[in-house]
């Protein structure tokens, strides 16, 4: 696994993921939060719906881009994937923490500065989610597991719970990037999250960068919310 990468720009801690369903919306967004955020994600629902060009724009203009779309799929469809997605110039994608599957996005990578992350077990996920797709180990368990394969293949980074954090770093010493989504700031509403934290423990546990949607994304002044997860981050660290 690469050495750490120290983040340069504080700002790009905190990843704002643009979960929105237009271009048009995702751009009004990134208007009000200006300088605030340095790092943007697209997932499916803005990525099917025009988001590519429009990370193309967002790194023209400066931006971090991490294309979110847990890729996972025979190795020659994802090298392939992984290809075209750092000719796109973004910082992270992800793809699913499958041996084969990490393999084949670190041979799609080449020589590119694009950085691969692995998704270990998704935040949306307790022990039942686990147990009803039919695995038999435990979150825990299959965490730890995945991250141990990522760090033997040499993945630049890993996506998991910020309840997990502190057991990863441990995996995978001071090498390799941990994303944390499953934040909520204090008062938000979790949602469809099941693993969560707030931003400040998150950092503490050994995130190096914290995803954050809808707390931001939705909050009746965006640039404030970023500011205040910005500063428990600042604060914590
Ligand atoms: O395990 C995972 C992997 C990815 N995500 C993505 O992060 C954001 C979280 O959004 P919130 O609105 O802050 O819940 C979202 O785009 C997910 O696709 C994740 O939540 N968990």
């Amino acid at each position: 696994m690469p050495a750490l990468q120290p983040v340069a720009d504080p700002r790009d801690r905190l990843i704002v993921a643009l979960d929105l369903p237009s271009v048009r919306q995702a751009e009004a967004i990134v208007g009000r939060l200006g300088e605030t955020v340095s790092f943007y994600k697209i997932g499916y629902e803005l990525g099917y719906a025009g988001g590519l060009s429009f990370a193309r724009e967002l790194i023209a203009e400066g931006k971090k881009v991490f294309i979110d779309f847990k890729l996972h799929d025979i190795g020659n469809t994802v090298a392939h994937g992984v290809a075209s997605i750092a000719a796109l110039g973004a910082t992270f994608l992800t793809v699913h923490a499958y041996p084969q599957t990490m393999r084949a996005a670190m041979e799609g990578k080449g020589a590119s500065p694009l950085r691969i992350l692995a998704v270990t077990v998704l935040t949306s996920y307790d022990e039942a989610d686990l147990a009803e797709a039919g695995y038999a180990a435990g979150v825990e368990q299959t965490v730890d597991r995945r991250v141990a394969q990522a760090r033997e293949i040499g993945i630049d980074g890993i996506v998991c719970a910020p309840t997990d954090a502190a057991r990863v770093r441990g995996i995978l010493g001071a090498r390799g990037a941990i994303v944390t989504p499953g934040v909520r700031p204090a008062g938000s509403d979790s949602g469809d999250q099941k693993r969560v934290a707030m931003p400040g423990d998150a950092i503490r546990a050994g995130a190096d960068h914290l995803v954050v949607g809808r707390p931001i994304v939705a909050a009746p002044d965006p640039a404030a919310a970023a500011r205040a997860v910005q500063a428990e981050i600042a604060a914590a660290l």
